[in-house]
């Protein structure tokens, strides 16, 4: 059986690209469990204690994800008292462009300062993660968390109130007694970027850090389309009605459980800019100049503990700054077609 998989790939790997390969691969280990349990031996292992994600500091003094292979991880396993089999806990998360497996393991019930002294790393919150991570590790970092928090909360039956099983990848839960199968879910969001053509609309709700604003965004209603949901979002939040929705582009998002950011800029008439903010959701909403965006576009976000709350938008890592610096960019453009500095 293992033989034969193993020519499959091979053969896979070398009549497809790379990508292709790789992800007829993962398709594999999520679907076949004998599989999956062999790549755990060649895998590459993310480790949450609590649901945060294991940081190491490189030479080069950045922070990366801990990224620990089988034998370091049962040796580790060892020296903290577990038994290396606890290695099949893991959860499948994907594979390196050199088609290695990667699994995140929650690691909570192990003394946390012990792992961190034999892995060499600590064991960070998720949100300060995302300020200290290279840009392409933080979805990795979010995406493990995510899994991790899925099969937690979703280790019984909702009909049968019975215990759920899981695969060996952890792609799905299946309960026995009603044969019900459930796979991870997210929470389709949308969020909007609203243009007036030379002025951006951005909102903040009283929980977010002083002086941040980001883009609108709401949660998909059972039904709705993605147009929809967008419309009515902001309708209800400042009480304007949009036109020309352009899709921008998608995102997972881990808070609060699992989102499916879904983003789009809107423009509204001109004529019709007057704000009427839903208190019980937003603190405040206001539209914003081309001079202001760039100069916070260009600032880092302020440190509340330290800076009285200036004005400034969501970082990098999240899909709301994409939307804003797009209208920067497109705001910029159309000033120097039409001669403005
Ligand atoms: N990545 C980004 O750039 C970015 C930017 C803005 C918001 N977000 C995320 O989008 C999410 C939704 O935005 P919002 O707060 O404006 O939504 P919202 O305007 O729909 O208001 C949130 C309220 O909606 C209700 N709700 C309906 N369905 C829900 C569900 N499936 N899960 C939780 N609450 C639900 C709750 O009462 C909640 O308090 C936020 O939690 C935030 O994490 C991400
Ligand atoms: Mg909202």
């Amino acid at each position: 059986m293992l033989q034969s998989f193993k020519l499959c790939n091979l053969v896979l790997s070398r009549s497809f690209s790379g990508y292709v390969s790789r992800m007829r691969y993962l398709t594999r280990l999520k679907e076949d469990d004998e599989a999956c349990r062999e790549a755990l031996k060649s895998g590459n292992f993310l480790l949450y204690h609590k649901l945060s994600p294991l940081l190491r500091k490189t030479s080069s003094s950045i922070y990366k994800l801990a990224s620990l292979k089988t034998s370091d991880l049962e040796q580790i396993l060892e020296k903290v008292g577990k038994d290396k089999l606890f290695v099949n806990e893991s959860f499948l998360l994907g594979c390196t462009d050199m088609g290695e497996p990667q699994f995140s393991l929650e690691v909570g019930d192990i003394d946390r300062s012990a792992l961190e002294q034999e892995c060499r790393g600590m064991f960070v919150d998720l949100r300060k993660a995302f300020f200290m991570l290279p840009g392409p590790e933080s979805p990795l970092a979010a995406k493990g968390q995510a899994l991790l928090r899925w099969h937690q909360t979703n280790c019984f039956c909702s009909a049968t109130g019975q215990p759920t099983v899981r695969n060996q990848s952890g792609s799905l839960r299946v309960c026995h007694s009603s044969g019900i199968t459930y796979y991870p879910k997210m929470a389709p969001v949308v969020i909007v970027l609203v243009s007036d053509g030379s002025r951006c609309l951005l909102a903040r709700q009283a929980m977010f850090p002083p002086g941040m604003y980001s883009a609108l965004s709401g949660f998909c209603d059972m039904g709705e389309s993605v147009e929809e949901a967008l419309r009515r979002e902001v309708a209800e939040e400042v009480g304007l009605e949009v036109e020309n929705l352009q899709y921008s582009g998608s995102q997972h998002w881990p808070f609060p459980q699992s989102s499916f950011m879904l983003a789009c800029h809107a423009t509204v008439n001109p004529d019709k800019t007057q704000v009427n903010i839903d208190k019980a959701e937003l603190e405040d909403a206001r539209w914003f100049t081309y001079e202001e965006i760039s100069e916070a576009l260009q600032k880092p976000p302020s440190d509340p503990r330290r800076d009285p709350p200036v004005f400034w938008v969501p970082p990098s890592y999240a899909i709301a700054n994409q939307l804003i610096q797009e209208w920067a960019n497109q705001q910029q453009l159309s000033r120097k077609l039409h001669g403005i500095k």
